[in-house]
């Protein structure tokens, strides 16, 4: 019997590696995004191989969200994986010049989407005693950086919120776990430097970097470990990045 994966963020990046490689392993697709047109295609490339369902969704509409997955049509209505993958950063600058409209949109989308997404489905999954949570967190939520502000901060909730999940479904059968992926070429940048091509594309020159398809081939072996198995959370960098060293401030710096 095949299983049923939803993934929200799949018109781009990690999301859509994510649904090409769970369709190739034989997974139905429940795939979400807003761009619809993007999504329609790939429904149409994957119908090809298993049955998809999209659906054109904003994560941050609460009710728009908790409607669309109490209304899953058969067969897609008793997922065994759900990936909360759709989010972004908004700028880089520091604390102290940041836009607040952009700390309200990580929150509505990294946070509150990915809270109604998982508010939605963990109940069905809890009552059949079978499913699994994976979470796309960042290892921006364990490490600061310059800029990185509301950002870490929003994906340090979705660490925390991932082991509290956890805890609350022990004994259930149910599996969370929190992917912390670190520097990735995806469209993360186009979106935090809004639009600025240059800007992003420059942050990958000579780097060897890692893919979505690096990502979705991990989420995917997480997703098919075995019952009795849970990873808690996985941190993968490229092997191009490590840390800096603390800084200390002169006074006459
Ligand atoms: N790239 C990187 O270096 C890293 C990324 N991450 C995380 O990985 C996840 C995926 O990002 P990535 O693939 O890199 O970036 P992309 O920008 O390529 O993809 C982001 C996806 O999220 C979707 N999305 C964004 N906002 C919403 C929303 N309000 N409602 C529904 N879908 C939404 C976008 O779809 P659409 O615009 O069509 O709605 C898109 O499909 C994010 O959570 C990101 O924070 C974590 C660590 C590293
Ligand atoms: O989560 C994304 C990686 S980074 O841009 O914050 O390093």
């Amino acid at each position: 019997m095949s299983k049923t994966a939803i993934i929200t963020g799949a018109t781009s990046g990690f999301g859509q590696s994510c649904a090409k490689k769970f369709a190739e392993d034989g997974y139905r697709l429940v795939i979400i995004g807003r761009r619809k047109e993007r999504l329609d295609a790939l429904a149409n490339e994957l119908s090809k191989i298993t049955d998809v369902h999209a659906i054109s969704l904003d994560v941050r509409e609460r009710q728009s969200v908790l409607d669309a997955f109490y209304e899953l049509p058969a067969p897609f209505n008793q997922p065994d994986v759900l990936i909360n993958n759709a989010g972004l950063a908004l700028g880089l600058e520091p604390a102290h010049k940041a836009n607040l409209d952009d700390w309200e949109d990580m929150i509505d989308t990294n946070c509150k989407g990915l809270m109604y997404c998982t508010r939605a489905l963990l109940p069905g999954m809890v009552e059949r005693k079978r499913g699994h949570v994976i979470n796309v967190g960042s290892m921006a939520g364990n490490w600061p950086y310059p800029g990185g502000n509301c950002y870490g901060a929003s994906k340090a909730f979705v660490q925390q919120f991932s082991r509290n999940l956890r805890s609350d479904v022990h004994g259930t059968g149910v599996k969370v776990t929190n992917i912390e992926p670190g520097f990735s070429k995806t469209e993360f940048s186009l979106v935090r430097f809004k639009g600025d091509e240059n800007r992003a594309d420059s942050l990958y020159d000579n780097t060897e970097h890692l893919t979505p398809d690096d990502i979705a081939d991990i989420i995917l072996w997480v997703a098919n470990t075995p019952a009795h198995v849970n990873v808690n959370t996985l941190e993968v960098m490229p092997t191009c990045q490590s840390w800096s060293p603390l800084s200390i401030h002169k006074a006459d710096d």
